[in-house]
């Protein structure tokens, strides 16, 4: 279980880039949203012991791994945003790096994780000619390579093609099934079929942490559907939040969140995760705007 309690980093005197974070994380996959520049990356660091929080603490099992880094880089698992590959190696190569740099002497176990993400065809090839899929999926496999227990990927997906980001879903939700995931990503649909919670971030705050089909039952009766003629549209997306517009023959059809019905014809919707999301971000910055 990793439990985060008051954590706080600040940059400067003016950037508070997590601000007062408390959650408890037992396995499964986290997805980590947020906006840019919510401090997702931040977090991931400081739970990474890359970087130490201004204030609070961080626990693995109880262990304060901000005093004790050696405790948590020991199970860690990390694939940063801006993880490179070195072109001039062959994936084998590239692994046995690793391998070596982080004690590990099982020449099966490097074979077994090419195979895990699919490279094992690829093994004797240069990274110089992979697709940015594999790159991310062999970055996947030298952050598996200690046998972690924690494993923390931001933005996995960027520059993926559809069937590449869709292998790689399924090999980070299988990983969940025993790990705690930490997976950061603005794409909302590469998680939400796999992650067993979502975490969200606003303003270095964590304003949200629960299950997907919580925010989808949250959201449900301020999502509605009414199908507007194009004249009338401008006039109702100043007034209302227009989640979805789709226009056909017989005018255009509109998915709105709104806590009542926007127009006396709105039926009410089902949610996406999505559109849950969205609602609760206008919520919440509607809260913001009536405190400011
Ligand atoms: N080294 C740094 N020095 C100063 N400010 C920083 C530093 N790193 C991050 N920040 C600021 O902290 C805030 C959080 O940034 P962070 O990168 O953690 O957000 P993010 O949610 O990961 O964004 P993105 O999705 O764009 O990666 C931002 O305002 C950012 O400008």
């Amino acid at each position: 279980m990793l439990e985060l309690r008051h954590v706080v980093k600040t940059y400067g005197k003016n950037v508070r880039a997590v601000d007062d974070v408390s959650v408890q994380l037992p396995a499964g996959v986290v997805g980590l949203v947020g906006h840019n520049g919510a401090g997702k990356t931040t977090l991931m660091q400081m739970i990474a012991t890359i970087s130490k929080p201004t204030s609070g603490q961080i626990l693995l099992d109880d262990v304060d791994i901000v005093r004790q880094p050696e405790a948590m880089r020991a199970r860690l698992g990390f694939l940063p945003q801006d993880f490179g590959v070195y072109p001039n190696l062959s994936a084998l190569e590239f692994m046995q790096y690793f391998a070596a740099l982080k004690g590990v002497r099982d020449p099966a176990r490097i074979r077994r994780l090419l195979e895990l993400v699919n490279l094992h065809d690829h093994a004797h090839k240069q990274a110089a000619g992979f697709s940015g899929g594999m790159r991310r999926r062999l970055g996947i496999a030298q952050a598996l390579l200690n046998d972690p227990d924690v494993l923390i990927v931001d933005e996995p997906t960027a520059g993926l093609d559809p069937e590449e980001r869709l292998r790689f879903r399924h090999l980070l939700s299988e990983i969940g099934f025993r790990k705690l995931v930490m997976v950061s990503t603005h794409i909302v649909s590469d998680i939400e079929n796999m992650a067993s919670r979502l975490a969200i971030m606003n303003n270095g705050r964590l304003v949200a942490c629960d299950t997907p089909d919580s925010f989808v039952q949250r959201a449900r009766g301020q999502v509605w559907s009414v199908t507007v003629a194009p004249q009338d549209y401008e006039t109702l997306r100043a007034q209302v939040q227009v989640l979805q517009a789709q226009h056909h023959a017989q005018g255009i059809t509109l998915r709105i969140a709104h806590p009542t019905p926007p127009l006396a014809e709105a039926v009410p919707a089902e949610p996406t995760l999505e559109e849950a999301l969205m609602t609760q971000r206008y919520a919440l910055r509607e809260r913001m705007d009536a405190a400011a």
